[in-house]
């Protein structure tokens, strides 16, 4: 086919297409009439309308009505009412915006004229109770027509010249009412005819509507409009097709599923077509002639005409990383056909789809098993029961007419097609690697999967209830938007303070460097909690934690945390919070802990919380509860992973008590150091749990732990860094005076090592091979020879030495400042880091 637009000539068309949110409204209309003008002055312009607003489907019911011998008129009445009313409505706008160029004649005469032949039409369906397709069709016809009919009247009044043009005078189709299919050469013909009237005018064509080559009205199916422009644009070699409609492109995702869904700057036509197929943007049909004619298609939203839209051209996005769509067709059934013994020569794929094709239901996706020993098959929930009915006869027995061993059809409902769009598919190594694994991060069961043989799209079925999340956490594992978590923070005391500020500095920079958006959701301390699932300003927490009243209800606050986006329960309290954690992981929710008591619970509870977060595949991180933010548990974690034997674990690991020791040394009281340490957020809520050895302890408990040894921290063998004696007072001044009493004592012991050359260092020992009798885990204090490597560690260093198999000769070390507030809540904001990261494929 030869566009009829010359080559030579300066200026091409442009169709523009409006559909029926667009026409259906003044204020809609007004926007279109506008930016119709607009284009006007920069070339040809033709446009193509739908029916305005519901109009369509109340000429469905019209006919419903007079087939079933039902008064249809109210219906043609209610169609005449919005089409006068947007015609005034619009013409007042238009008036007041001292747009009109004449005002124009009152067009309900009109109107009324137009929609007389539909009432007969109407009165003469009820008169034989019979609808074909072909009636159907015709008083369809009446929805565009009516459409054509405004635009053009106000175009020619706002002062652009335009004509009305009745698509069935050039669209020449074959004659499947309901869905007939144009011929291109034909059509190209008639159009040709007609387009020598415009001289230079707008033409405003019906979209949907075709004629046979005997004259009956023929409609051509769904989304027949935007068929319609693209015929025209295709035939008029036009230079861009635009679609304006009541979205700004094609959304990343399904934006009620996805709040940070956002419009997809460029698609390649091979991608549209794989969306088409999915039901979204253009039919495939639709897109052929775009195709055909390598003419790009923009979508565009008539309400926010500043937005780009989306781009639809033969080259598409040149980022071949990314894909571009998350695709999520919901309401669907899956059934799952297995033979118990091959059936021969038989494909049960073959005659399952055969057979379902026969029974006339859509099959969304099939995948075999290899040599087709079972297939599985994805429909819509409406048509499961004949889906299922139809093959249960096709199997009955083999074509040999031998009964067929098949295991009863399993009929899951409701699932999801949930597939991912994008050239990078074929380009990009990993893609379905990134997808599966992000699915299985976040427990999701893949149900039946199947790799488009145009390498454009993977999809999965999945769960109905796994929805939301599964396309969430797509959408965000492909940096399609910016991974959300959200945040509710137990104890905004040294650490929770300190991590609430870090958020509200680095929010931003995260968001915009690391596509991470940190929403802090909910803020718990000992009496009250705020929880507000929009996001508390994270510069607020503090006043609208004050000003609340609400108890700390934790298990109602799960259950408004649990269903936010990437969930984290954040412990930054000294609290027994297992049963917390127990309740948070249950429901989905991961837990990031400074909080080392549930670690250091009964090794049941504790190997209960690790065995349900994974089973729930959440992640529990808890890298601070050891060294603060010094990376201790992550690199024996990679050591035991990589198969390294660990033979010894020792170090300082209290930075409290290494600051205490060092204090010491510089003849400070002990009572005062405890007070300067407490003062500057180095110890324990009570700072007895570090001078009683309990807090290393715990520490030493966990690195054991992490090794597999089943101890309680009654195994762990503890001698307290300061006398028992003063350790016994839960008030803090008392224990402070207390304390105050050993200080000459403490003093004249620091002394006596000084003299002798060494230093006090509170230490801890794990050994994993120790002989019986021996306790495998030791804390305790030492006196140090300058030599040794704590005798160097100064204020509130800590380090951890790990000695291996592979380390044997010089040991491992992890060394820095092992205590404060500044960063125990860095490393916190580090595990919170990790989860989102890994959510997102990273
Ligand atoms: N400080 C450090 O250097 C390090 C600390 N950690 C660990 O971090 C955790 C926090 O330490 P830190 O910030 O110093 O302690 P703080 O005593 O300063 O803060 C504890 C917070 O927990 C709150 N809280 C107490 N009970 C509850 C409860 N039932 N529900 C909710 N909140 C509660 C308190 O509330 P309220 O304000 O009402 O009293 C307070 O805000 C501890 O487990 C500690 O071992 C780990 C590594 C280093
Ligand atoms: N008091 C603790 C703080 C961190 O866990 C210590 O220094 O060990």
């Amino acid at each position: 086919m030869t566009p009829q637009h010359d080559p030579g000539q300066a200026r091409p068309f442009r169709v523009m297409k409006f559909g029926g949110s667009s026409v259906g409204a003044a204020d809609r209309l007004f926007q279109a009439l506008d930016l119709i003008a607009r284009e006007r002055q920069a070339g040809p312009v033709a446009v193509v309308v739908s029916a305005m607003a519901d109009t369509t489907d109340r000429l469905i019911a019209a006919v419903d009505a007079a087939a079933a011998g039902l008064a249809a008129d109210p219906h043609v009445d209610a169609i005449e009412a919005l089409v006068v009313g947007v015609a005034r409505d619009l013409t007042d706008r238009l008036q007041r915006a001292g747009l009109l160029v004449h005002v124009p004649e009152d067009l309900s005469p009109a109107i009324a004229e137009l929609m007389r032949p539909l009432r007969q039409l109407l009165l003469g369906v009820g008169l034989v109770r019979e609808r074909t397709l072909q009636t159907r069709d015709l008083a369809l016809s009446f929805g565009e027509r009516a459409s054509v009919l405004v635009v053009r009247a106000l175009l020619v009044a706002r002062g652009v010249d335009a004509v009305a043009v009745d698509a069935r005078d050039w669209t020449v189709t074959d004659d499947r009412f309901g869905q007939a299919t144009p011929d291109l050469g034909a059509s190209a013909l008639q159009l040709g005819d007609l387009s020598a009237a415009w001289s230079g005018a707008v033409s405003v064509h019906t979209g949907f509507l075709g004629r046979t080559r005997d004259g009956r009205t023929t409609t051509l199916g769904r989304n027949g409009s935007d068929y319609t422009a693209a015929l025209l644009a295709q035939i008029l070699g036009a230079a861009e097709l635009q679609i304006w409609t009541d979205v700004s492109g094609v959304m990343t995702a399904d934006p009620d599923l996805v709040l940070e869904a956002y419009p997809v700057a460029h698609l390649s036509q091979a991608e549209a077509l794989e969306l088409g197929d999915l039901g979204m943007i253009l039919h495939p049909r639709t897109m052929a002639p775009l195709i055909e004619a390598r003419i790009p298609l923009r979508v565009r939203n008539t309400a926010r005409p500043a937005d780009p839209g989306t781009l639809i051209d033969v080259v598409g996005t040149r980022d071949e990383r990314h894909p571009v769509c998350v695709v999520s067709t919901e309401d669907l059934a899956l059934l799952d056909l297995e033979t118990r013994r091959r059936l021969g020569h038989e494909r049960i794929g073959e005659r399952a789809l055969r057979a379902l094709a026969n029974a006339g239901v859509p099959v969304w996706v099939g995948t075999a098993a290899p040599r087709d020993r079972a297939f599985a098959v994805a429909v819509a929930r409406q048509d499961a029961a004949r889906a299922e009915a139809a093959l249960s006869a096709e199997f009955g027995r083999t074509t040999e007419g031998e009964p067929v061993e098949l295991a009863p059809i399993r009929v899951r409902q409701p699932v999801t097609l949930l597939t991912l769009v994008g050239e990078a598919m074929g380009r990009t190594p990993n893609v379905a690697g990134r997808f599966f694994g992000a699915l299985g991060q976040i427990g999701v069961l893949v149900r039946a999967s199947a790799q488009g043989a145009g390498e454009r799209s993977i999809s999965a079925v999945i769960d109905g209830e796994d929805t939301a999340t599964a396309v969430r956490t797509v959408h965000a594992a492909f940096n399609l938007a910016a991974q959300e978590v959200n945040l509710l923070v137990l104890g905004k005391g040294t650490v929770g303070r300190e991590l609430l500020a870090q958020i509200a500095a680095q929010q931003q920079a995260l968001a915009s460097n690391q596509d991470v958006f940190i929403k802090l959701a909910g803020v718990v301390d000992s009496k009250r909690a705020v929880f507000d699932p929009a996001g508390i300003p994270a510069a607020q927490w503090d006043v609208r934690l004050q000003e609340s009243h609400v108890p700390p209800d934790i298990p109602a606050l799960l259950e408004r945390l649990r269903r936010l986006p990437v969930p984290i329960l954040v412990d930054c309290t000294a609290e027994d919070t297992s049963a917390v954690y127990e309740a948070a992981l249950a429901c989905g929710i991961h837990v990031v802990g400074a909080n080392k008591r549930p670690l250091a619970a009964a090794w049941p509870i504790r190997q209960g919380l690790m065995d349900m977060a994974r089973k729930r595949h959440r992640r529990w991180e808890y890298e601070t509860t050891v060294g603060a933010s010094l990376p201790v548990i992550d690199t024996l974690k990679g050591l035991v992973r990589t198969g390294d034997a660990i033979l010894r674990i020792e170090g300082s690991f209290s930075g409290t008590l290494g600051y205490l020791a060092g204090e010491l040394s510089r003849g400070v009281p002990l009572s005062h150091a405890v007070r300067d340490a407490r003062a500057r957020g180095y110890t324990e809520p009570h700072p007895r749990d570090d001078l009683s050895g309990l807090d290393v302890a715990r520490k030493a408990l966990i690195l054991a732990r992490e090794l597999g040894m089943e101890l309680d921290l009654d195994a762990v063998a503890i001698e307290p860094f300061a006398p028992p004696e003063a350790l016994g007072h839960d008030d803090l001044e008392r224990f402070f005076l207390a304390l105050a009493e050993q200080d000459a004592a403490v003093a004249a012991r620091i002394e006596r090592m000084r003299q002798a050359g060494r230093v006090l260092r509170y230490l801890a020992q794990i050994d994993p091979s120790a002989p019986a009798g021996v306790p495998a885990v030791r804390v305790g204090p030492v006196e140090v020879e300058p030599d040794h490597p704590a005798a160097r560690l100064r204020g509130t260093e800590a380090f951890v030495a790990f000695t291996t198999d592979r380390h044997r000769a010089y040991p491992l070390l992890v060394q820095g400042a092992g205590a404060g507030g500044a960063v125990t809540a860095a490393g916190v904001l580090t595990d919170i880091l990790k989860i989102a990261m890994s959510l997102r494929g990273r």
